[in-house]
């Protein structure tokens, strides 16, 4: 996986088909997905559950990008294993799941993965500033982690300010949570790079009508590069 800061569209899988997941990943890869994202919860540091470690691996097969695993689980340290096993490309850890991120950042490169923190919108960037030479991408959740299709909450002021912060560090900065045409440019302009959706993605379409996958992705990647110039 090389490093670029050009936009990315990396639909999340929970608004997918769940009787149907091997389908939905081609199906938004083939229309121009540049990552699958794949949100796991654990029904404790946040109030839904989802995948676990063989439905990962059941992915795996399916994504031919890059298989970013978003964990919204404590504690974190026992399962890294169990995610580098299951084939994730990029694991990412909440801070607030604590109390050891550093570490844990430290076992996710340890175990062969890219690494990633993410932060809830109460926590101010400042929280990941001693993480950062340890950290592939940071993840600013735009809504309070556990459902999709809420409101996207705006903290572009915090963006603007992980962007100085990472400064020439190859640290992507992804935005998760109420992204959609309308809230990408504001994202892109303050230095987003990686943009999560999952309503915005899925809404309307299906395995039997890919196309309008396509028409969102392109909808969102368009709105965010508006957003560059
Ligand atoms: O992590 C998440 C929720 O915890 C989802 O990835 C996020 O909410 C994306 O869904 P949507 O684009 O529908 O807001």
């Amino acid at each position: 996986m090389s490093f670029d800061r050009t936009i990315k569209i990396a639909p999340s899988i929970l608004s997918a088909d769940f009787a149907n997941f091997g389908q939905e990943i081609q199906a938004i890869e083939a229309q121009g997905a540049d990552w699958v994202h794949v949100d796991v919860m654990d029904g404790h540091f946040v109030p839904n559950l989802t995948f676990g470690p063989p439905a990962v691996k059941a992915f795996r097969p399916h994504v031919k990008t890059v298989m970013d695993v978003h964990l919204m689980i404590t504690p974190v340290d026992p399962y890294i294993q169990a995610y580098a096993d299951a084939g994730a490309d990029i694991l990412t850890a909440h801070i607030e799941a604590g109390p050891h991120t550093h570490r844990t950042l430290q076992a996710i490169r340890a175990a062969g993965m890219k690494a990633g923190v993410a932060l809830n919108p109460g926590t101010p960037a400042e929280a990941v500033e001693h993480l950062l030479d340890l950290t592939d991408l940071v993840c600013v959740m735009t809504v309070n982690p556990g459902f999709g299709g809420q409101k996207f909450i705006d903290l572009t002021s915090k963006v603007r300010k992980l962007r100085q912060m990472i400064g020439d560090r190859p640290v992507h900065i992804e935005i998760d949570g109420g992204v959609d045409p309308q809230t990408a440019p504001l994202v892109a302009a303050a230095g987003a790079d990686v943009l999560v959706a999952g309503s915005a993605v899925f809404k309307g379409g299906s395995v039997d009508s890919p196309e309008i996958y396509g028409e969102n992705i392109r909808a969102v990647r368009a709105a965010a590069e508006s957003g560059l110039s």
